[in-house]
């Protein structure tokens, strides 16, 4: 075991140091790409200002004959292209498959520079990411990089949920985790075939009317509730990711044609504190942003209690709802994120400053 001195020191000599706090940069999607696919990977100049995260995908839903040259169509995407503030990330090949070697090593030498996040799939526990990370520092230092590259680990095998403190915990460069549902589902040998969503048969129903006296029960029908089979793994991740400072994001939503349920999805995910979801087609991007913005009239409400609140401590009422210093950290959540947001998205800032002026009418 490490030393808790030696968790900033680099894995290797000559690379940069691990970083001390994850920065936060907005990443309410991260959109997925197939580098591979010319067609996809031609739209990756016009998709960047658009999206908060592009993600050059290499693991599963690129072919295995496609490995290579999704690979290498990511080296040639990465070079060609200005990101300007938006963040490159990739997916790499899961640790036990033939190819996550040679990602990595590639990746890092040819376009470490460009590269802000790697995506490590079916991550089962520490160990996992400290192999990562020390070939990760092994590369920076070869190839000269000054800016260490974070790693995201992906939640989508019933081990690593069992881990899922330890894998936040394991290395500075932990920058977030994202739920993957369908990988998930078949490791836990869940019964749904959906990749995330709900389903009809997680349910909860109404109990049947009295039958008092102990008359013959009514075959009325009785209401029933779909219930969310993901709530217990987001909230577990999320406090794992809270409590080590890095962030939580929602995964995929399979369903691309169901655009109302997939908000539901991400907005689930958005209360519960996630940060993101992931875009996996060009219609989701506007889902993810919509939800994962907070809504204007909840910022200027915000911004409200914490003018009302001054040093933050003490009790007042506004609208009838007490406020004390718990809901000014609350508030202080809502409009720290807002804030960010902003500053990359003008349109969002002007949307916030409109809602700001309603409210101190
Ligand atoms: C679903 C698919 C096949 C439908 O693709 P399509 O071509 O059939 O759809 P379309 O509606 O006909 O597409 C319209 C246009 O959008 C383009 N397009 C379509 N998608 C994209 C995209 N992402 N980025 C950029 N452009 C895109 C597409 O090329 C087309 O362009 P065109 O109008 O010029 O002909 C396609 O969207 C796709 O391949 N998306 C990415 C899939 C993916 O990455 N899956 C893996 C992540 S989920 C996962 O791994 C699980 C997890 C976490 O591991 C676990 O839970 O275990
Ligand atoms: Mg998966």
């Amino acid at each position: 075991m490490r030393s808790a001195k030696d968790f900033f020191r680099p894995l290797a000599v000559g690379a940069p140091a691990p970083p001390r706090e994850v920065p936060f940069r907005p990443s309410r999607m991260i959109h997925f790409f197939d580098p591979g696919n010319e067609k996809m990977a031609a739209k990756v100049p016009a998709l960047a200002p658009q999206v908060d995260v592009l993600l050059g995908n290499l693991e599963d839903a690129v072919a295995a004959d496609r490995k290579e040259a999704a690979r290498a169509g990511l080296v040639s995407v990465a070079r060609a292209t200005d990101f300007g503030a938006t963040q490159l990330w990739t997916r790499v090949n899961s640790l036990d498959s033939p190819w996550a070697l040679d990602d990595l090593v590639t990746l890092v030498t040819e376009i470490g520079d460009k590269l802000d996040v790697v995506m490590v799939p079916k991550v089962e526990g520490a160990h996992d990411i400290h192999y990562v990370d020390r070939l990760l520092a092994q590369l920076e230092a070869r190839a000269g990089l000054r800016r260490p590259i974070l790693v995201h680990a992906i939640l989508e095998t019933a081990a690593g949920v069992a881990a899922v403190e330890e894998i936040a915990a394991a290395s500075p460069r932990m920058q977030g985790i994202s739920l993957g549902p369908a990988d998930l589902a078949a490791s836990r040998r869940m019964k749904t075939t959906r990749v995330g969503g709900g389903h009809p048969g997680y349910l909860v129903r109404e109990d049947p009317p009295p039958t008092f006296g102990g008359g013959t029960p009514s075959d009325a029908p009785r209401v029933t509730y779909q219930q969310d089979l993901w709530h217990y793994t987001i909230a577990r991740m999320v406090d794992a990711c809270a409590a080590h400072d890095i962030l939580p994001y929602y995964g995929p939503f399979g369903d691309i044609q169901d655009v109302t349920a997939c908000e539901d999805q991400f907005r689930n995910a958005f209360l519960l504190g996630c940060v993101g979801a992931w875009s996996l087609h060009p219609v989701q991007i506007d889902i993810a942003k919509r939800v994962f913005s907070p809504a204007p009239e909840d910022v200027a409400w915000a911004r409200q209690v914490i003018e009302a609140m001054g040093d933050g401590t003490g009790a007042v009422m506004i609208d009838g709802k007490m406020q004390d210093d718990a809901t000014f950290k609350q508030c202080q959540v809502v409009v720290g994120l807002a804030d960010a947001l902003a500053e990359r998205d003008p349109q969002l800032a002007a949307s916030y400053a409109a809602a700001d002026k309603v409210a101190r009418r």
